[in-house]
């Protein structure tokens, strides 16, 4: 499988690295901030991996796109643009699939999360809230994957139904708002919990990411699938649609 990469920059440079030890794959092309992308960049690949940052991936997308090479994005902070993304990735008959992480990990954490958060509903006494860390570089706030656990729990959890990551100085937080916390703290590669609270209990559910190579794994697995999946069902995919299939 060949792969264009668009973004050479801590995880482009991972995924690199794990397509280039792999007897499967080969790196085709790679593009960062500098080049000048045209529908010809993707010519001859069979996949594009993008880690960049929001605004040079919304930029690319309808170039990636009409380029008809299925899209693996790993860029986060762009959530409030799925809908018009989704509509774009439709629009062109194209293969594009999207999530704020492809830790295989980080996914096992995200369902037991929601489970916990399915299961504490129908109890008063129990409240819940999350935190993420991440390394100073980081340009987005708060993370796409504690975006991603907080919708997960709004989805399940009757009692909480708004996420709130920034609490005003002078009010208290609703019993019906699920807080997001954001640490920036040195080279943290990623960490994530889930804090359940009773009056009997601690609960907390954690996920700590120890180096980035699961992360750029996870995403040349989901590359391959999504160029299968393009054969006969193109479409807007999220790691989700993935790891049904994996886990069954
Ligand atoms: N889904 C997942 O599993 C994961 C997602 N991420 C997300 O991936 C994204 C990238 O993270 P990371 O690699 O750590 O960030 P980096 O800042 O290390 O890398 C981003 C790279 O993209 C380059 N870039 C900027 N604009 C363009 C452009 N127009 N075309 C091509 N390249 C461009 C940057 O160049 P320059 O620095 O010169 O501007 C930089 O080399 C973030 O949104 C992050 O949240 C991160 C880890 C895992
Ligand atoms: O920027 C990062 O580093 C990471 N970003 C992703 C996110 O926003 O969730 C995933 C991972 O935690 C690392």
């Amino acid at each position: 499988m060949k792969y264009t990469l668009v973004g050479y920059g801590k995880m482009g440079q991972q995924v690199a690295g794990i397509i280039e030890s792999s007897d499967e794959h080969e790196v085709h092309t790679v593009l960062d901030v500098d080049a000048v992308i045209t529908e010809e960049s993707f010519a001859g690949s069979d996949v594009i991996i993008d880690f960049t940052v929001r605004d040079a991936f919304l930029a690319n997308l309808p170039i990636m796109l009409a380029s008809k090479v299925p899209v693996v994005v790993g860029t986060t902070g762009w959530d409030a643009d799925m809908p018009m993304v989704r509509q774009q990735v439709a629009v062109a008959g194209a293969s594009l699939m999207y999530s704020a992480n492809f830790s295989l990990g980080v996914n096992i954490f995200l369902r037991t999360v929601r489970e916990a958060a399915r299961m504490i509903g129908p109890f008063d006494e129990f409240d819940i809230a999350f935190s993420e860390q991440h390394h100073t570089a980081k340009a987005d706030f708060p993370s796409g994957t504690a975006l991603k656990a907080a919708e997960m729990i709004v989805e399940v959890n009757s009692r909480k139904k708004t996420i709130v990551s920034q609490l005003p100085t002078e009010k208290m937080i609703n019993p019906d708002e699920l807080q997001v916390a954001a640490i920036r703290l040195g080279s943290v590669f990623g960490q994530h919990s889930a804090y359940i609270n009773s009056e009997f209990d601690d609960i907390v559910i954690s996920h700590t990411a120890r180096n980035r190579r699961g992360f750029a794994g996870g995403a040349v697995q989901a590359g391959k699938w999504l160029a299968e999946k393009h054969v006969s069902q193109p479409g807007f995919y999220t790691m989700d649609d993935f790891l049904d299939e994996v886990f069954g």
